[in-house]
């Protein structure tokens, strides 16, 4: 797999705002976040929250109609200002996207392997299609898949919900990307499958310098791989903390609730 060059969010200020019929809806209300090369910043907060409009803003999906302000930068691109051609050129090859759910990210009529393939020629990362499928079966390993050549030569419906999701991530990483975006990317899958999937994140992170950005409502998620955590709330970020200082001292009201509400507790 080539290299990642690393890549650093920036988000000043962010604000989405939705014309509605019962008036304008501020899903995003002036967010500022980072994330370093390396670095995995898990966005929490509860559902309503604003962090999908978020996630999606920095992919330049924002949705249709919605008004948006502030600024986002990728290692010195302001993203917000870029042409859809060349945004979609981000999207993909500098950023990598993993939604919550992979049958959003797969095609249910091709096979995996194909798929793959696609996303390399489509940004021109490899030189012939041919090149570009013999690299497959590293991408589906380093996404943690065990059986790589027949996962590859399947449909998607024939997996488990873990082998697609982490085909999805194959997907995402296909084009070395510097930064991954995955939101709520464990939700649909079960307690242990949960626990790998989040161990590839960190091991994508501490091995390749992958910058993360980690959307969840899930504190164990943030447990399990934050270096820092950005709690979201009513489009607002109210604290942001190493993972530690966020579980054990809270400062924010609202993060105190919300920690203390979650199993396991204040430790
Ligand atoms: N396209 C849209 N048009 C109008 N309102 C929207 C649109 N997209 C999001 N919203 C509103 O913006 C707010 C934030 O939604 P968002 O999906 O970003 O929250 P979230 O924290 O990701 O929640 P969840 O965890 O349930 O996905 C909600 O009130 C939602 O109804």
């Amino acid at each position: 797999m080539s290299a990642h060059a690393p890549e650093h969010l920036d988000v000043r200020d962010l604000t989405v705002t939705y014309p509605t019929r019962a008036g304008d809806v501020r899903a995003v209300d002036g967010a500022s976040l980072s994330v370093a090369p390396g670095e995995a910043l898990v966005l929490l907060g509860e559902s309503g929250s604003g962090k999908s409009t978020l996630a999606r803003t920095v992919l330049g999906l924002p949705g249709r109609g919605a008004r948006v302000g502030g600024a986002v930068r990728l290692s010195g691109t302001d993203l917000l200002t870029l042409g859809e051609r060349a945004l979609s050129d981000v999207r993909g090859r500098r950023i990598g996207y993993v939604p919550q759910d992979p049958d959003a990210a797969l095609d249910p009529l091709r096979r995996v392997g194909a798929q793959v393939t696609e996303v390399l020629r489509r940004h021109r990362v490899a030189e012939s299609r041919r090149a570009a499928r013999r690299t497959v079966p590293d991408l589906l390993e380093v996404a943690g898949i065990a059986e790589p050549d027949r996962v590859a030569r399947s449909h998607p419906h024939e997996l488990s919900g873990g082998q697609r999701q982490r085909a999805a991530i194959a997907l995402a990483l296909a084009c070395a990307p510097g930064l991954l975006i995955a939101d709520e990317p464990t939700t649909a899958l079960d307690a242990l499958v949960r626990g790998r999937v989040l161990d590839l994140f960190a091991r994508l992170r501490t091995d390749r310098g992958i910058a993360l950005l980690l959307v969840t409502h899930d504190i164990r998620v943030a447990r399990r791989i934050g270096d820092r955590v950005a709690v979201m709330r009513a489009g607002r970020i109210v604290e942001a903390a190493p993972v530690e200082k966020l579980l054990t001292t809270p400062e924010h009201p609202y993060a105190a609730a919300l920690v203390a509400a979650q199993p396991g507790g204040l430790r």
